[in-house]
């Protein structure tokens, strides 16, 4: 299972639609940045200051989905070299490119869609443990090369690059892999040197020019997250009254009531 996955995306709430039968886009939000930079705690900081991280998973308005449950299926002779670290986890081409693109669209056009988890000590998907995803809110998309597929970086409403120091995040780097993903300390920095280090210069850092918003620090900055929780508050208060106008002549004969407004849209 995702060592990503107690924050993440598993919300059982029904489809949400708006009140006039209208399907709810969310606001679709990529996150990218080199390996611990931060980028699954900017958005766990998202998620607590809409109010969402407290809240049981199954009323969540937000959610955010890794990247890493978009890696392809590797054939036997890329799992042998995964195994004595020699795959190179941090090309475009070790994404399934398609499979992402797809599910983007579908979340964007209100659908349910179902992704499959990664589990990083054996460098494959668990099919089994497929991750279910309602339509809600807000969505934030989150990993190294978010913002590298043309097609897929056109979706997003808003663009964030989590900008962390490179020795920071070797550092943070190191004791995540031996701790929580199972390997030892050599393989880990030979990995780093070999390949996260050159395909980060090469693929995700040039992506940095796409961002809407560069975040240095990453969950540090506090002020630059609040910034961007006000923004998106605004983006669906907007929302909100624009589909109010949208329902006047209706609400004179059936009043809206406060179960068609999400917890999300409560706030304000
Ligand atoms: N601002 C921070 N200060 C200290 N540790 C942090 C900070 N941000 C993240 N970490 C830690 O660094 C590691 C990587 O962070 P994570 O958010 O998972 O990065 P990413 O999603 O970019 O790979 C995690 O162990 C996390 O707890
Ligand atoms: O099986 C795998 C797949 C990927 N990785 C590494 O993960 C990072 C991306 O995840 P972050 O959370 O952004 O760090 C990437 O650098 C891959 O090298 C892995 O170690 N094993």
């Amino acid at each position: 299972m995702s060592d990503k996955s107690s924050y993440l995306s598993v919300n059982g709430v029904k489809p949400c639609g708006m009140s006039n039968g209208e399907v709810k886009q969310p606001f679709l939000i990529g996150v990218a940045g080199g390996t611990a930079s931060g980028k699954s705690t900017v958005c766990k900081r998202i998620m607590e200051q809409l109010g969402q991280a407290d809240m049981d998973h199954t009323q969540r308005q937000v959610v955010s989905i890794s990247q890493d449950s978009f890696y392809r299926e590797l054939t036997p002779a890329e799992k042998a070299k995964a195994e004595r670290g020699q795959f190179n986890f941090d090309h475009p081409d070790a994404f399934n490119e398609e499979f992402m693109l797809k599910t983007l669209q579908d979340i964007l056009a209100g659908k349910k869609v179902e992704i499959p988890s990664y589990d990083y000590r054996t460098n494959s998907l668990c099919p089994d443990q497929v991750i279910t995803i309602y339509p809600v809110d807000v969505v934030m998309f989150e990993g190294i090369l978010t913002f590298y597929f043309p097609a897929i970086r056109d979706l997003f409403h808003m663009k964030l690059f989590v900008d962390t120091d490179s020795d920071t995040r070797l550092a943070r780097r190191v004791p995540r892999d031996v701790n929580e993903r199972g390997r030892d300390l050599d393989t880990v920095l030979n990995y780093y040197l070999n390949y996260v280090k050159p395909a980060f210069e090469e693929f995700c850092s040039p992506t940095k020019k796409f961002a809407d918003v560069i975040i240095p620090r990453g969950a540090d900055n506090t002020v630059a997250i609040e910034l961007i929780v006000e923004h998106i508050r605004d983006f669906l208060n907007n929302r909100i009254a624009r589909s109010q106008e949208f329902n006047l002549p209706l609400a004179a004969t059936k009043p809206k009531k406060p179960d068609n407004i999400s917890p999300l849209q409560r706030l304000h």
